[in-house]
């Protein structure tokens, strides 16, 4: 079932078009992955997919995103909705300055959910789901600062689950990490799927290779190629998508 459904999507930073014509649709509960050189406009269409762009000066966008049915762009769509059907995580990890049980119930609290028994059943679950409930479960009240790296990101992750999303976009969510903590993020991914619509940007290609379904390869703010990811991977159609995965260029 498709959940997300770009038609046509242009996109200006000003006078420079940084999207040209992008047309894709991502499956339910599939993880997409977003690859290109740097500044091919991967970013840009991920935060286009829950309105992060709206506050930047001079864009415009021209197309339609339409998510489950819904242009969201559409004048009648409430973003606060938006946002918490699309949930988003960063590159760097970005715990709020409060306790680890704060910064996951943070989202329940601004929604106006008031039933203390309600947000502790979901902080513990979603700190479940982003695989940090064991790690954490005796500190809950200690600063969100005191976790390393590695778990403030899946902090992270938690804080967007406790909304209840049904998509999650992770800009590049590994890249500051290391490498044990990394796999944990990849780990999780696959797991999330179950539940969600995952997609994700990131410069590491074997990354890309191993928690995606599908790959989309971003030259110069085109869509060049999208496709199954092992099809990307080993036999993609373009020359273009068979360089960059190589690593000829970019
Ligand atoms: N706020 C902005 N104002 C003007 N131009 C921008 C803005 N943000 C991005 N751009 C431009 O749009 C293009 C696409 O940027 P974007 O960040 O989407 O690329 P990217 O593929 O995600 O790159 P990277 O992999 O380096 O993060 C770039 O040329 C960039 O300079």
């Amino acid at each position: 079932m498709i959940t997300i459904d770009a038609k046509e999507v242009n996109f200006y930073y000003g006078d420079f078009h940084a999207l040209k014509n992008i047309t894709m649709e991502m499956e339910r509960n599939t993880v997409t992955a977003f690859i290109g050189p740097s500044g091919c406009g991967k970013s840009t269409f991920l935060r286009l997919l829950n309105r992060m762009n709206d506050l930047i000066p001079g864009t415009r966008l021209t197309g339609e995103i339409l998510i489950d049915g819904e242009n969201i762009y559409a004048r009648q769509t409430e973003v606060v909705e938006l946002r918490k059907k699309v949930g988003m995580v960063f590159q760097k990890p970005n715990p709020f300055p409060k306790s680890i049980f704060e910064n996951v119930a943070y989202g329940l609290r601004v929604n106006g959910i008031k039933d203390r028994a309600l947000i502790a059943e979901r902080v513990e679950r979603s700190l479940q789901g982003a695989a940090l409930w064991n790690e954490v479960k005796d500190k809950l009240k200690k600063s969100a600062f005191e976790l390393s790296g590695g778990q403030q990101q899946r902090l992270c992750i938690a804080r967007a689950l406790a909304v209840e999303p049904s998509i999650l976009l992770m800009d590049e969510p590994a890249s500051a990490l290391d490498p044990i903590s990394t796999t944990k993020i990849e780990d999780l991914i696959y797991e999330l799927k179950k539940e969600y619509t995952i997609v994700i940007v990131t410069h590491n290609m074997q990354q890309a290779a191993r928690v995606s379904d599908r790959t989309a390869f971003f030259y110069l703010g085109e869509l060049i190629e999208y496709d199954d990811t092992q099809k990307i991977f080993v036999s993609p159609t373009k020359e273009a998508t068979q360089n960059y995965v190589t690593g000829r260029f970019g």
